[in-house]
């Protein structure tokens, strides 16, 4: 990876270019550095990302398993840049999907500087957690443990869970515990300064004012998702997958004060006939609704014009399919 600046370094600075000396253009004591986010189902992972970074860059829902690719937020600050990578639920894989996402889960793992491992207050710890912890305890990687939706429990119930999560089997050495609820925010900094504590000294990894980098393609593809399972989790929660198959300029004449305009072609694939007619409604409506709405989002996100041309296909199996998973960047 290059580092901005890096070109303007004389050469013989090679002290510079491996990160170990400050060179010129970033402060003095400045870190930089990946984090991964991991935590069962629901346990509030998507959430934490975003109110860290501070803008929604995860989709988040009441169901689990909704988060299918590798989000990054970029959190920026004065003192330090922080990558926060947001991971799908680790799992026991049941579907050749389910097996994918943990072999990405463990690869993400041992690449980041700290690992924010996220135990729900409101839950006990169980079996998915120590699952979870056997996961981490193979690591060298520091974990930082988050108790999450602080908001949801009393100080008593929460005191009970810090140790709980402290006393956990397998015993991980934990850097830090630190309660936090992502929706009133109590404690989001605290867990900043943490988190960065754990990174190694370093210029910025990206330029100010990024916040993710995840391809547009996956983030118009996460929005259309999201609009088209409201509502309909409980009968479509798993057999929904979106794929931007292109993004393309209209031309337009060059005096055109308009800004430009773009078609954007998406299929969704859903398993079985039946779920089609569910997420086309009764004639129709529901998917031009949904259409209107992840049209909003993504002329929002994008700044310019969109024309958003919708398919729904009914792909069997695709969960189990390699080609499609392939294709839909599993
Ligand atoms: N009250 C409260 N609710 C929260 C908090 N954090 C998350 N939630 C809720 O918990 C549910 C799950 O949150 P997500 O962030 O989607 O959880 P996740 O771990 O990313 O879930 P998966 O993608 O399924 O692995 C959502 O309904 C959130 O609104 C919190 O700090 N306080």
């Amino acid at each position: 990876m290059k580092f901005p600046g890096e070109d303007e370094l004389p050469p013989d600075d090679a002290s510079a270019v491996t990160g170990l000396v400050p060179a010129s253009g970033w402060p003095e004591g400045f870190r930089s550095g990946f984090a991964s986010v991991v935590g069962r189902p629901n346990a509030g992972k998507s959430t934490l990302t975003n109110a860290l970074v501070g803008q929604k860059v995860a989709i988040t829902s009441g169901r689990p398993q909704t988060t299918r690719h590798v989000v990054r937020g970029i959190v920026h600050r004065d003192d330090g840049q922080l990558i926060l990578v947001d991971t799908p639920g680790l799992h026991r894989p049941r579907t050749l999907l389910g097996q994918r996402l943990n072999d990405l889960v463990k690869e993400t793992l041992s690449e980041v500087d700290v690992v924010v491992f996220c135990l729900p207050a409101d839950q006990k710890v169980g079996p998915g957690d120590r699952h979870i912890a056997r996961e981490l305890a193979q690591q060298r990687t520091p974990v930082v443990a988050v108790a999450t939706k602080a908001d949801t429990v009393s100080r008593e119930r929460l005191a009970q869970h810090l140790l709980a999560v402290d006393q956990m089997e397998p015993k991980l050495d934990l850097a830090d515990i630190v309660p936090v609820s992502a929706v009133t925010g109590e404690q989001v900094d605290v867990l900043t300064d943490v988190l960065l504590g754990h990174l190694p000294p370093g210029p910025p990894l990206y330029p100010d004012g990024e916040l993710t980098d995840e391809p547009e393609q996956v983030m118009i593809a996460e929005l259309i998702r999201e609009a088209a399972l409201e509502g309909v989790r409980e009968e479509l929660p798993h057999s929904l997958a979106v794929l931007v198959e292109e993004i393309v300029e209209r031309p337009r004449e060059p005096d055109d004060p308009r800004p430009p305009m773009l078609d954007v072609h998406v299929n969704v694939y859903v398993e079985r006939p039946s779920q089609k007619a569910i997420v086309i409604g009764k004639g129709g409506q529901r998917l031009r609704d949904v259409g209107t709405r992840s049209r909003k989002a993504i002329e929002a996100l994008l700044g310019t014009r969109v024309y958003l041309d919708l398919h729904v296909r009914v792909a069997k199996d695709w969960q189990r399919d390699p080609k499609l998973l392939g294709r839909l960047g599993f």
